[in-house]
């Protein structure tokens, strides 16, 4: 099987420190704000499992950025969608997210795809200001799975993020559909980077 999922959240969650802990199973504390794909092979059941793997930077700005927007929306069969248990902002854009979602979704009459939400930062529960049992209600009121996870602390957990995601993904039985190649992705962020540099002139 091969999968696209689609890591999101708001800045400083741990999007990268969740995507790297999967890939390397190290934590090395800073991560720098680089937009990548990754892809990373692992069994499951006894298959061979591909997951390509786009962390993409806090996006909230949807005016500016729609047509990405879109394109992960077209790409991806999965969602991660992270917020820090210290940040509550972070907790309602993850909610705010998942509406975008949807109603991308069916603007582009895309097929349906999981998203897993992920409360990180686990270990830094004397900080905590959203509870479990928020995320927990948030993923049953949307019908989403939810994780409460530390990247700095765990490297299973945050297996476990991934194994389910895919589980699921196995469950709505998504196909390979790739409107987008990788080639047009790469292609569609040079783009707006290109554009980015520009405005800046
Ligand atoms: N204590 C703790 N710190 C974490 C955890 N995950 C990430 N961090 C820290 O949080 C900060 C942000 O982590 P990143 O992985 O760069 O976050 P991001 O969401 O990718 O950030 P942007 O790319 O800027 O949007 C870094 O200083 C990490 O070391 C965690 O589980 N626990």
């Amino acid at each position: 099987m091969d999968a696209n999922i689609v890591v999101m959240g708001t800045e400083s969650v741990g999007k990268s420190a969740l995507t790297v802990r999967l890939l390397t199973r190290r934590f090395i504390g800073e991560y720098g704000d680089i937009e990548s794909i990754y892809s990373h092979s692992f069994m499951v059941d006894g298959r061979e499992t591909t997951l390509n793997i786009w962390d993409s930077p806090c996006s909230e700005d949807l005016s500016v950025e729609t047509s990405l927007f879109e394109k992960k929306v077209q790409w991806a069969d999965g969602y991660v969608l992270v917020y820090s248990i210290c940040d509550r902002a972070s907790f309602n854009s993850v909610s705010r997210l998942i509406q975008t979602i949807k109603s991308t979704k069916d603007y582009l009459n895309a097929d349906k795809a999981p998203i897993v939400i992920v409360g990180n930062k686990r270990d830094l529960c004397h900080r905590r200001t959203v509870l479990s049992e928020e995320g927990r209600l948030l993923a049953l009121n949307t019908d989403c799975h939810f994780y409460e996870v530390s990247a700095a602390e765990n490297y299973h957990s945050v297996l476990m993020v991934f194994h389910g995601l895919v589980d699921r993904m196995k469950d709505t039985k998504m196909t390979m559909k790739r409107p987008l190649g990788f080639k047009g992705i790469v292609k569609s962020m040079s783009a707006v980077f290109a554009r980015r540099r520009t405005d800046s002139f």
